[in-house]
């Protein structure tokens, strides 16, 4: 029989720690929805001393979730544990993970702590947080650049204090696959008590190296990988999910466990992801990228029609592809439409908003020939922008745009109920949307990010736009689609100018100010 290897996911958590991925709370329950669908055993849902929305969404998290762990991360601090636990005491299995830095450089010049200092404060607060849990998680930020010496020391202390998983990050993405493997074999060769503790590794993606090292961790003893879907997380982000799942499963003859993951429900996880955040997936993206199971030259197309496995390792529709992807047009009724959603994973609380989706959805049917599941799940991602906050709201827009004369705009948007018109010039058309906006709206904000892709194939596809603003130190993204990807960058513009507006909702601990 194959031990198990506990997936731990943190895009709620790491995830969000990329700039411009900030999650409202009801935006982390679908996400934590999908991942329990998914049946990730640990899911990570933030970092609840970070601010008050952020402890909300723990809660609420903690409040649905039924089978999976719900974690929160605290510092090794008294007031970041008792947080946490305050925010996961509904969940049915919670955790709390604490960590502080164990490098040199981290000791000396952030924490200003000397390494008996520091091995102190971990097993006083591993002890702290063993008084609301048994299940409690140790990291040493920073273990990549740790001394093994001292790594040994706090992590048998650690485990003598409690801590039932011991977590080695590559906090900063530096090392590679054999070193690491070496390095996670070596700590529990070398710790007494490290049969008293499953082993876990979280690796960083700064040389792209993630799934390579956590993968070399597993070889060599580590029985949980921290990883997140589509790879999202801090700078160049964490180890993703899917290729972590996909290649212990593909590769049973190499690897000594294997995950409890329902692979199907990976590629809606990763559109999920992708059109809440809007970060978008690359097309070659290994498992969820669009070309990922796509074949072009007439070689391979040979191949895979005379035997699939020439040129294909997995199944597409194993990790969620779906063969009929058509399923819905304009003479579709509301059955099939709720039941289509329903096998996506998308969920609605109330008729109204399913009634209210609906009539979105037969709008989109009128101008677009066919519906994709692309296409719902966009729709699904704008109805809760929409419901979320509106304090801005585009009326009506009008672009004027002709070679040889300069473009032009006119917008109507209804600002808190009464309706302001505004008209602008610009270098294209878009720009002169975003100019016109920006006279009513007077919000002072930087375009950070403006990208533009296409939901499905085809010219009558709709345009998915995000836009990344800042201002004043907060970075938003805001997404909008549309068949007209000039109105879509409206809404995209708006939603993210929104998002500044109502500070409240948002997770992330630099939401704060108001626009
Ligand atoms: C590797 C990782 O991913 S770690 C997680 C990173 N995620 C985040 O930081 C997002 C959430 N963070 C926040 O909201 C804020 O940083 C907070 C609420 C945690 C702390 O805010 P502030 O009290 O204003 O402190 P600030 O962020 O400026 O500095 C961090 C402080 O925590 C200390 N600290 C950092 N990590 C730890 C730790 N693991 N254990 C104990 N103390 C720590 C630092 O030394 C510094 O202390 P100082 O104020 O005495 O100099
Ligand atoms: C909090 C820890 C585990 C972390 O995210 C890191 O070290 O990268
Ligand atoms: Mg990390």
């Amino acid at each position: 029989m194959k031990d198990q290897l506990i997936i731990f996911d943190t895009t709620l958590r790491d995830g969000e720690q990329s700039p411009g991925a900030s999650m409202t709370r009801d935006e982390k329950v679908r996400i934590a929805k999908q991942l329990e669908r998914m049946r990730v055993d640990i899911i990570e849902a933030g970092f609840p001393v970070a601010s008050p929305g952020d402890f909300e969404a723990v809660k609420a998290v903690a409040e649905v979730i039924r089978e999976s762990t719900v974690c929160a991360l605290a510092r090794a601090v008294e007031k970041d544990i008792d947080r946490a636990a305050e925010a996961i005491k509904p969940a049915r299995r919670a955790r709390i993970h604490t960590f502080i830095a164990t490098s040199p450089i981290h000791m000396q010049h952030k924490l200003r702590m000397t390494p008996e200092q520091v091995l102190e404060r971990a097993v006083a607060m591993v002890k702290r947080a063993r008084q609301y849990t048994d299940d409690v998680e140790f990291s040493a930020e920073d273990a990549v650049r740790s001394e093994v010496d001292f790594l040994c020391r706090i992590f048998e202390a650690a485990i003598t204090a409690g801590a039932r998983t011991i977590n080695v990050p590559d906090t900063v993405g530096y090392s590679i696959p054999h070193a690491w493997g070496e390095r996670i074999r070596t700590l529990i060769e070398r710790v007494p008590n490290a049969d008293r503790a499953i082993w876990s590794t979280h690796c960083h993606n700064d040389l792209g190296l993630a799934v390579a090292n956590s993968l070399s961790a597993v070889l060599n003893g580590a029985r949980q990988v921290e990883c997140t879907v589509n790879g999202l997380g801090e700078r160049a982000g964490n180890a993703s999910l899917e290729e972590i799942v996909m290649t212990v499963r593909t590769r049973q003859d190499v690897f000594p466990c294997d995950t409890r993951i329902d692979a199907t429900q990976i590629v809606p996880a990763s559109r999920l992801v992708s059109g809440i955040t809007g970060f978008p997936v690359q097309p070659n993206k290994a498992i969820v990228g669009a070309n990922a199971f796509a074949h072009e030259s007439g070689i391979h197309q040979d191949g895979v029609i005379k035997k699939r496995e020439t040129y294909e390792i997995m199944r597409a529709e194993d990790v969620g592809w779906t063969a009929n992807r058509m399923v819905l047009g304009k003479h579709s009724g509301r059955n099939a439409f709720r039941q289509r959603l329903k096998e996506l994973g998308i969920e609605f609380r109330t008729e109204a908003e399913i009634n209210s989706a609906f009539e979105r959805f037969k709008e989109l049917a009128d101008k677009k020939h066919e519906i994709f599941d692309e296409d719902l799940q966009a729709l699904v991602t704008e109805e809760g922008i929409e419901q979320e906050n509106e304090h801005f709201r585009l009326v009506s827009l009008r672009v004027c745009s002709e070679t040889g004369t300069t473009p032009h705009a006119r917008v109507v948007l209804a600002v808190d109920g009464s309706e302001r018109l505004a008209g602008a010039d610009g270098s294209g058309p878009v720009d002169a949307a975003f100019k016109a906006i920006d006279s009513v709206v007077n919000g002072g904000v930087q375009l950070q990010l403006y990208s533009v892709s296409n939901i499905t194939s085809g010219t009558d596809s709709q345009g998915e736009v995000t836009v990344r603003l800042e201002k004043g130190g907060r970075i938003v993204n805001g997404h909008g689609a549309d068949t007209d990807i000039v109105i879509a960058s409206a809404k995209a513009y708006l939603n993210a100018l929104n998002k500044l507006v109502e500070p409240a909702a948002r997770t992330h601990p630099q939401a704060g100010q108001p626009i």
